[in-house]
């Protein structure tokens, strides 16, 4: 039932510029719209249209990490031109496919994609049975379209179109294992996931979840590349977990809101390779040696803390839904032309003698815009060492990814 509405947006949210020498800065932003136009009608949610930040009940809620509350300014924008000037409020969204979307993960991150205005069309595949969760989800009433796909003959059609792919197919650990223990299983996985992607859409961004991550992503750039559509600007580990993950437990230990913190984390996402740059943290604020030790150590061991805690039943799955939905929001923002949008994430790179380094990144249209090589520069002498001391191992997880695909040639 279509409503009418009188919609008022108001978005204030801190801005973190990530170049060094500039202050912290308070970026405003508030949008007043009286819209006459009738509002697709998604009531008990707030209309896409209607994004209040400051909401104790919206989706973000206030205490969400200021670089997700950032997306909704700028689109809330585009959303009211498309408004005035078409009355189509879903004129440019975009398609996501979540690949595993059966799983621990892909369950809940179907459903905060679900939430999110910027999208018009979620394809949920899997091997296992997709069809309940998909009729499930299609009964909430936000504006995108679910559709489920089961099983490898639906592979290709679940790919049409699409802008971002994330995938979270594979196994996870159980306590006791590494990530590198998944290597076996996984890499098949996602090895044929890519090669469907490559085929059906090879212009998407692509997050890559599955582990171990710092192989997984060597692995998917050797498939692309051996199919002429590798673009290494459009591939993404996914490591936005380790910041969220940083941001709280430096918020809590420093008894801050959570929302004014943000942790560059570099290197992979494994064990000795993920490295909090705390030193980097804003607002500005000073360690001990005990704090940056306990920290940097928490951080790193944040995802065995869980497997751990769910003893044999999975590792992280909401939290790392929360952090796969902040990312997509991110890519979706950027491909909108938004010019503010900047994440972590482990991509092709020349930041370091490594070919693959997780760090700060611009997003933009095209994927990749821009490093922040600044970052990198001037360590504290514990984040040079450790960033030393991860080289070996990362580069050891690069060059097993890319050895397995040139044992195993891609299907043609
Ligand atoms: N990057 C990160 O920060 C991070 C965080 C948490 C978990 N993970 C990883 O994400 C992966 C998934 O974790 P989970 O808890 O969701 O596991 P899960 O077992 O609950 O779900 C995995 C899903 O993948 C599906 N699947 C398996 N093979 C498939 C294929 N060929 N095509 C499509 N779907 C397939 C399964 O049917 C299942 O539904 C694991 O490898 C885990 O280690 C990564
Ligand atoms: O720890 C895991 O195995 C899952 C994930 O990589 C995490 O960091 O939670």
């Amino acid at each position: 039932m279509a409503v009418r509405a009188a919609a008022t947006y108001s978005i204030a949210s801190p801005y973190v510029n990530p170049k060094p020498n500039l202050p912290h800065q308070i970026k405003p932003a508030t949008i007043t719209v009286n819209s006459q136009y009738p509002l697709r009608g998604f009531s008990g949610l707030k209309a896409a249209a209607d994004v209040t930040c400051e909401s104790e009940t919206s989706f973000l809620g206030r205490e969400s990490n200021a670089a997700l509350v950032r997306t909704f300014a700028p689109r809330t924008q585009n959303y009211c031109k498309n408004y005035q000037h078409h009355l189509n409020p879903q004129a440019s969204y975009y398609k996501v496919a979540i690949l595993g979307a059966a799983g621990g993960i892909g369950q809940p991150l179907s459903l905060l994609v679900k939430m999110s205005p910027l999208i018009s069309d979620i394809n949920l595949y899997d091997i296992a049975n997709v069809k309940g969760i998909t009729a499930d989800l299609a009964h909430c009433n936000t504006p995108a379209k679910v559709i489920g796909f089961t099983g490898t003959s639906e592979l290709a059609d679940s790919l049409k179109g699409v802008d971002v792919v994330v995938i979270p197919a594979g196994v996870p650990r159980k306590p006791g294992m590494t990530r590198d223990d998944l290597f076996n299983t996984n890499a098949s996985i996602v090895k044929s996931l890519i090669e469907a992607v490559a085929d059906n859409c090879p212009q998407a961004f692509i997050h890559i979840i599955t582990n171990p991550v710092n192989s997984m992503v060597p692995i998917a750039a050797e498939v692309l590349k051996q199919k002429g559509v590798y673009d290494p600007k459009k591939l993404f580990g996914v490591t936005t977990l380790d910041v969220v993950r940083a941001n709280t437990f430096v918020a809590k230990k420093k008894n801050l809101k959570l929302i004014d913190v943000d942790v560059p984390v570099v290197g992979g996402h494994a064990g000795i390779t993920i490295l909090p740059l705390l030193s980097k943290t804003r607002p500005s604020m000073s360690f001990t040696d005990e704090e940056v030790q306990e920290l940097t150590q928490r951080i790193q061991d944040a995802g065995t803390e869980v497997v751990e805690a769910k003893v044999g039943e999975g590792s992280a799955t909401l939290s790392m839904a929360y952090a796969a939905a902040r990312f997509v929001e991110s890519s979706l923002r950027a491909l909108d032309g938004d010019a503010d949008v900047y994440e972590c994430a482990y991509v092709e790179s020349n930041l370091t003698e490594l070919p693959f380094f997780a760090s700060r990144i611009k997003l933009g249209r095209k994927g990749v815009e821009a490093f922040i090589p600044s970052e990198l520069q001037g360590l504290t002498e514990f984040e040079a060492k450790a960033l030393e001391a991860l080289k070996p191992e990362l580069k050891a997880s690069i060059d097993k990814g890319v050895a397995f695909v040139h044992k195993q040639p891609v299907a043609a």
